[in-house]
């Protein structure tokens, strides 16, 4: 018993060895089969693209040959275009020269050409000039009442105030509005009855100068003045012209073309004239500049009918000889005495408060107080002010009354703005002074250093 079942242990113990030998052998077949195929696929993808590789390479080669065989095709083809040109432009222009009736069309067709685009260019620069002289405003005049079309669709808003201005012109008396003392008054009266009637009897008009210190009320008589007379106006500053260097010259052609242009006669008022004016001999003045002064000298050296000249300046003294040989009258402006100064506090109290706070429009409210006695008392007070001084000084009451929490204009805040007022005016004329100390000092010192 013992033996044969040790015998079959054995046999089972073979029969498990075989068949673990059998799977074993199974595996290492179907590893190398594997094995085997990655192979195969690995060169078969290397083949494919050494194959693509190739056709790629080829391809290249293709174009790179194609686009050589092109240029070299283009190359030979404008050679041949260029030697056809030169031949024939060759024996065009010998078959020419040979025949001299050709040269001499060839010549006279030029010539035409030459003529008429010369022709064409000048006919349109006086054409544009022309126009520009009718139609536009020259850019150194700052402000005009005349009309113009080409400004009509630049500032439709400011053409149309003037049409209504001028509506009204006809009613306005020339010193409305201007207060000043009664000799100068009387004395503008008669340049106003004088120039009306130079207008409406096509005379020649007398040129003006204005002066005195600013904000005397020169710019505003001028404006009257032209709207009075029924004669347009515009106003150029001195200080303008002199630094345009040598623009200047044609700049004052053009004023005075414009100006020669207007049919209802044309107030040209040259604010702060001595900016441009001064004397040709004085050094500090550049050539530029005397050019233009020239130029200015050689367009009013005759009386005109068609603009009248109004010079206003500070400093008249410093004009050149031959600007004062041109001027016809002259009038000083001085600053507001004690009476002039009363009827300008009561112009511009009406103006700028009693007329709001009537209305009852706007957030202006008037206590209960005598103002007329109040205007008799600041006029006292404001000794040297201009007629600009004062009309600011308007200007401040209304701004006072808006800036108050209930917007109502106390007398006392009407006293205090005028005592600021007075003050600043006296802080300005200390300034001037200073100056013109400073001025003198740096003469004084100069002199002595000359006579060293
Ligand atoms: N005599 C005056 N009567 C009424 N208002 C005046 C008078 N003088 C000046 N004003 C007021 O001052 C403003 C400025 O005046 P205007 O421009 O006429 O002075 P100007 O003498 O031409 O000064 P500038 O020399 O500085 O040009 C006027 O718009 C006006 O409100």
């Amino acid at each position: 018993m013992g033996m044969s079942s040790n015998l079959l242990i054995i046999i089972n113990l073979r029969q498990e060895e075989s068949v673990a030998k059998q799977e074993a052998m199974r595996k290492a077949t179907i590893e190398h089969e594997m094995d085997l195929r990655h192979k195969n696929e690995m060169k078969r993808v290397e083949a494919e693209l050494k194959a693509k590789a190739k056709v790629d390479r080829e391809n290249r080669d293709l174009t790179l040959e194609q686009i050589r065989l092109k240029a070299t095709e283009n190359r030979i083809t404008v050679l041949e275009s260029i030697k056809t040109a030169g031949s024939v432009l060759g024996s065009g222009a010998q078959a020419l020269l040979t025949d001299w009736n050709k040269v001499l069309v060839a010549a006279g067709g030029f010539s035409l050409i030459a003529l008429g685009v010369y022709t064409a260019k000048g006919t349109t620069g006086v054409t544009a000039r022309y126009i520009e002289a009718r139609l536009g405003k020259p850019s150194l005049v700052r402000e005009t009442s005349r009309f113009s079309f080409l400004d009509v669709f630049k500032h439709p808003w400011e053409q149309l105030q003037k049409i209504k201005d001028l509506r009204l012109q006809k009613q306005q008396d020339a010193l409305s509005g201007i207060v000043l003392a009664p000799k100068l008054e009387e004395r503008l009266r008669d340049v106003a009855i004088a120039t009306k009637n130079t207008k409406q009897n096509r005379g020649m008009y007398r040129n003006i100068l204005m002066h005195g210190p600013p904000g005397t009320g020169k710019t505003m008589f001028a404006k009257k003045l032209a709207k009075h007379s029924g004669m347009d106006y515009a106003i150029l500053t001195g200080g303008d012209i002199a630094p345009m260097g040598r623009d200047g010259v044609t700049a004052i052609h053009k004023v005075f073309d414009w100006a020669n242009s207007s049919r209802k006669g044309l107030l040209l008022f040259v604010d702060e004239a001595d900016a441009f004016l001064r004397k040709r001999s004085s050094e500090n003045i550049s050539e530029d500049l005397r050019a233009t002064l020239n130029a200015f000298l050689y367009r009013t050296g005759e009386q005109s009918q068609k603009f009248m000249l109004v010079l206003a300046s500070n400093t008249p003294e410093q004009f050149d000889w031959a600007v004062n040989d041109r001027l016809d009258e002259m009038v000083e402006f001085d600053l507001p005495g004690l009476e002039e100064r009363e009827r300008l506090m009561r112009l511009y109290f009406e103006k700028f408060v009693l007329q709001p706070a009537a209305e009852g429009k706007r957030r202006l409210k008037l206590d209960n107080f005598d103002y007329s006695a109040l205007c008799s008392k600041m006029a006292k007070l404001t000794e040297g002010m201009s007629g600009r001084e004062i009309a600011k000084l308007g200007v401040a009451w209304q701004a006072a009354a808006y800036a108050s929490e209930d917007g109502v204009l106390t007398e006392k805040m009407v006293l205090e703005k005028c005592e600021d007022a007075v003050k600043q005016h006296r802080q300005k004329v200390e300034w001037q002074s200073n100056k013109r100390r400073g001025s003198q000092k740096v003469y004084i010192t100069l002199k002595k250093k000359i006579l060293i």
